[in-house]
């Protein structure tokens, strides 16, 4: 069996921990030849790959990024020649199959090419943890490790200025990160995209916070809307597949905090250091245990699949579970702490 392997949308930590999980069983245990190709569909297109054995992985779980690197190119593009493009690609290389680690773009993309009959198996990676049919993906516990983190600091210097501290995390559709890091960290107020509020309420759990003697910290998510916003706050320029590029509504909020209660406000964007550095322990089995599951797919002739963390097992799911709609955060858990802020 010759597989090709390669890595698309936004990277993570634990990718690499995936990729050496997925060589270290399809290669020593199961003999196949691997092959991973550079910076996603564009290394496809190229053809440019490298081989993958025991060697090329050696060391790399604790390492973050990936040694395949990433990108946002699409297969689905005349220069990639969608399907048959691929097809045609894969012939020339003698691959059977390709391994695909990426979020609900990716996922998306390996069931359009599975529906089209290519041997695909998908590996779900994504800080936001907002891809369907898996509980969790690697790379979000690393991001709310970072997350939390930072705020734990910027309490100790609010509290000692007595100033209100925004905090913006990623989370284009879902607000994962922003929940469980304001939890962890003890947030006053947590701001996600799924559920706009205003900035009169907004102040008001400032202002209580202010009455009763402390400082406020506020964690939001880069896609979170004010009620009667029409659209998120996006800095200039789109990203490799034409999207808008988020960011900077912490700086649209504090000063609105600002004006509005006489609170001193500061606004901290984390941004790319969240996807950054090394992955947590928790995240490296989890990706290991993501990789070494794909190549069993691969031996069983389980295509069309992606593997999946259901509680404490990994499985594999139908690819159409996963792509099926995003995981966003649902009402009951902003609700339960949404009491709490304030
Ligand atoms: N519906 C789609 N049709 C065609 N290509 C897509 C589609 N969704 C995503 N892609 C391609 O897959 C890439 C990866 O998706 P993206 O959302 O950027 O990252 P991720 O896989 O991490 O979610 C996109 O940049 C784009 O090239
Ligand atoms: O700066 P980039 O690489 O375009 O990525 C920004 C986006 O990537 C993410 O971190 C993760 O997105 P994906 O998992 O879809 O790649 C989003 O939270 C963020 O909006
Ligand atoms: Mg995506």
């Amino acid at each position: 069996m010759r597989i090709g392997m390669l890595v698309s949308g936004g990277d993570c930590p634990g990718l690499n921990a995936a990729i050496r999980g997925a060589v270290l069983r399809g290669v020593d245990v199961f003999g196949f030849e691997m092959i991973g190709f550079m910076s996603g569909w564009r290394g496809v297109i190229e053809n440019d790959w490298i081989p993958l054995d025991r060697r090329a992985v050696r060391g790399i779980s604790p390492m973050g990024g990936t040694i395949l690197g990433t990108s946002r190119v699409s297969p689905f593009t005349d220069e990639g020649g969608g399907a048959e493009g691929i097809r045609a690609r894969m012939r020339e290389n003698d691959l059977d199959g390709l391994i695909l680690i990426g979020g609900n773009g990716t996922q998306t993309v390996a069931q359009m090419l599975s529906d089209e009959g290519i041997n695909v198996v998908g590996v779900p990676k994504t800080i936001d943890n907002d891809l369907g049919g898996t509980d969790f993906t690697f790379g979000f516990d690393t991001a709310v490790s970072i997350a939390t983190d930072a705020i734990d600091r910027l309490r100790t210097t609010g509290e000692s200025h007595g100033r209100c501290m925004v905090l913006e995390v990623m989370g284009r559709d879902a607000g994962w990160i922003a929940l469980h890091a304001g939890m962890a960290g003890g947030a006053q107020v947590i701001l996600v995209p799924e559920f706009p509020e205003s900035i009169e309420q907004i102040c008001e759990w400032v202002e209580s916070v202010r009455d009763r003697g402390r400082h406020s910290l506020v964690v939001v998510a880069e896609g979170f809307r004010l009620e009667g916003m029409e659209s998120e706050v996006t800095r200039a320029g789109v990203d490799g597949f034409g999207r808008p590029r988020l960011g900077g509504v912490a700086e649209v909020l504090a000063p609105m905090i600002e004006e509005r209660t006489g609170i001193e406000s500061r606004a901290t964007v984390l941004g790319h250091v969240q996807r950054g550095g090394v992955p947590t322990a928790f995240d490296r089995v989890l990706a290991t245990r993501a990789g070494i599951a794909a190549s069993d797919a691969v031996e069983a002739g389980d295509w069309g699949v992606m593997t999946s963390l259901q509680g404490n097992d990994i499985v594999t799911v139908p690819l159409a579970e996963a792509v099926g709609s995003l995981k966003v955060v649902p009402r009951d858990r902003y609700e339960q702490v949404r009491l709490l802020f304030g």
